[in-house]
C-alpha cells in the first residue's frame, strides 16, 4: 500500500481540553487519520484518552514525536511547551499541526523560520482554526472579490465566559488576541506594523492588576486600523465577532452563528454558543481533516510557521503595549 493510500498515523501531544477534543476528532471524524501515540505530562489524562482512541502511551513528548510508527503530530500542550517540541518535529522531518500560538516569544518563534527553511519544504501548520470557519472564509470571498471595495477598517469582539486567574493581560494577548492578529492579515493579506493597548475599568472578577477588558488597536503597512475589544470574565458566553468596512460596504460576521431565535409565552429568545468548541467545531474538524491530507503528502495546508511568527512578534509588541500604554512598533525579521 502507498503511503498516500494508508492511514496517516499521528502522536498528539498534550490531551488536555484541546488535545482530548482534536484526539477524538482524528479517531471518530476524520477520514484517513489514526492516533497511535498519546503523550501528557498527566499520566491518568494521557491513559484515558489513550485507552479511548486505540493508542499506546509515550511518556517522554520527544520520545512519541520520534516513534518508527509516528507519520506526523498534532501539538496540544501550552504554548510554553511547543519551542521545543515544533523543533523536534522539524528535526525528524514530520509534518506538525502546532495549537497558536507558535510559541511564547519571538525569538525562538523565529528560530523555527528558519529551522523550517533549513529543512527547505513547509512543515508546520498553525492552529489559526478561524480560517477554516465557513463565515471567515466568506468574508474573505467578499473582500477578496472586491464587494466591499478597498477595505478601511476591521473592529472585533472576542469574549470569553470565563478563564482561570492566571489569564492575566499578558496572557489575554498572547493566548486569545493572537487569534485577531492572524484574523486581520488573513482577511487584509499585510502585515500588523504598531500595537496599542487601551486598559479602561476592570470587571471585579478580573484578578488585581488584571485589564479585563481591553481595547488593542493595530495598524497595518498599508495605515489601515483594526480595533479588538478582548474580554475574557463576561460571565456569559462565547462572543466572537468581525466587521470590515470598506469603501462601499460592511459586512458582520457572527452576529447570531447559532442564535435560535424562538417565539414562546409571548417571548422570544435564542442561545449563544457557550463555548469555543461550539463556535468553531466545524473549523476545527476542516482544519483536521485539511492538514490530515496535506500531511499524507509531506506538507501542510493552512497558516503556516511565517504567519505562527508574525502573529508572536506583534503580540509581543502588545505586551510591551499592555504594560507601557505606548503604542509599540512592530518591527519583522527577514522573510526566508
Ligand atoms: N484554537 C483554539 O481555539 C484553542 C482553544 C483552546 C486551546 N488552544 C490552545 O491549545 C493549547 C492547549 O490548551 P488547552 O486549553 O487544551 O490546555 P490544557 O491545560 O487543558 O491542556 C494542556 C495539556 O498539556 C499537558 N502538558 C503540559 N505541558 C506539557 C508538556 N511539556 N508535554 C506534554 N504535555 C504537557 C497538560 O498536562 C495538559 O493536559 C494551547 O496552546 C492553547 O492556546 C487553542
Ligand atoms: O486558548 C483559547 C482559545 O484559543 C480560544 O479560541 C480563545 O477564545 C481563548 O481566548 C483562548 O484562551
Amino acid at each position: 500500500m502507498s503511503d498516500l493510500q494508508r492511514d496517516l498515523r499521528i502522536a498528539v501531544l498534550g490531551v488536555g481540553m484541546m488535545g482530548a477534543f482534536h484526539a477524538d476528532a482524528l479517531a471518530t471524524r476524520t477520514k484517513g487519520a489514526r492516533v497511535v501515540v498519546v503523550n501528557d505530562f498527566a499520566a491518568e489524562k494521557a491513559a484515558e484518552v489513550a485507552a479511548r482512541v486505540g493508542a499506546r502511551v509515550v511518556e517522554d513528548p520527544i520520545a512519541a514525536i520520534n516513534a518508527p510508527e509516528v507519520d506526523a503530530v498534532l501539538i496540544a500542550t501550552p504554548g510554553k511547551a511547543h519551542a521545543e517540541q515544533v523543533q523536534a518535529c522539524l528535526a525528524a522531518g514530520k509534518p506538525v499541526l502546532c495549537e497558536k500560538p507558535l510559541t511564547t516569544d519571538e525569538e525562538s518563534s523565529y528560530a523555527l523560520v528558519q529551522a523550517e527553511a533549513a529543512v527547505g519544504r513547509p512543515l508546520v501548520q498553525l492552529g489559526f482554526m478561524r480560517r477554516f470557519d465557513a463565515e471567515y472564509a466568506a468574508l474573505k470571498d467578499l473582500i477578496t472579490s472586491g464587494g466591499l471595495g478597498n477595505p478601511l477598517l476591521v473592529h472585533c469582539t472576542h469574549r470569553n465566559p470565563a478563564v482561570p486567574d492566571f489569564f492575566n493581560s499578558e496572557f489575554m494577548v498572547r493566548d486569545s488576541v493572537v487569534h485577531e492578529v492572524d484574523v486581520a492579515r488573513f482577511l487584509l493579506d499585510e502585515e500588523i506594523t504598531s500595537v496599542q493597548v487601551l486598559r479602561g475599568v476592570a470587571t471585579s472578577s478580573a484578578p488585581e492588576g488584571t485589564w479585563d477588558p481591553m481595547i488593542v488597536v493595530f495598524e497595518t503597512e498599508s495605515g489601515r486600523i483594526v480595533t479588538d475589544e478582548i474580554s475574557v470574565r463576561t460571565g456569559v458566553a462565547y462572543e466572537v465577532r468581525t466587521e470590515v468596512v470598506g469603501e462601499t460596504g460592511s459586512a458582520m460576521i457572527g452576529l447570531d452563528q447559532s442564535l435560535v431565535r424562538t417565539s414562546t409565552d409571548g417571548r422570544w429568545g435564542g442561545q449563544i454558543t457557550p463555548g469555543f468548541v461550539e463556535r468553531f467545531g466545524q473549523a476545527y474538524d476542516t482544519e483536521l481533516q485539511r492538514w490530515v491530507a496535506a500531511a499524507k503528502q509531506g506538507t501542510i495546508d493552512g497558516p503556516g510557521v511565517w504567519d505562527g511568527y508574525a502573529a508572536v512578534a506583534v503580540c509581543e509588541a502588545g505586551v510591551k503595549a499592555v504594560q507601557t500604554g505606548e503604542k509599540v512598533a512592530v518591527a519583522l525579521k527577514a522573510k526566508p
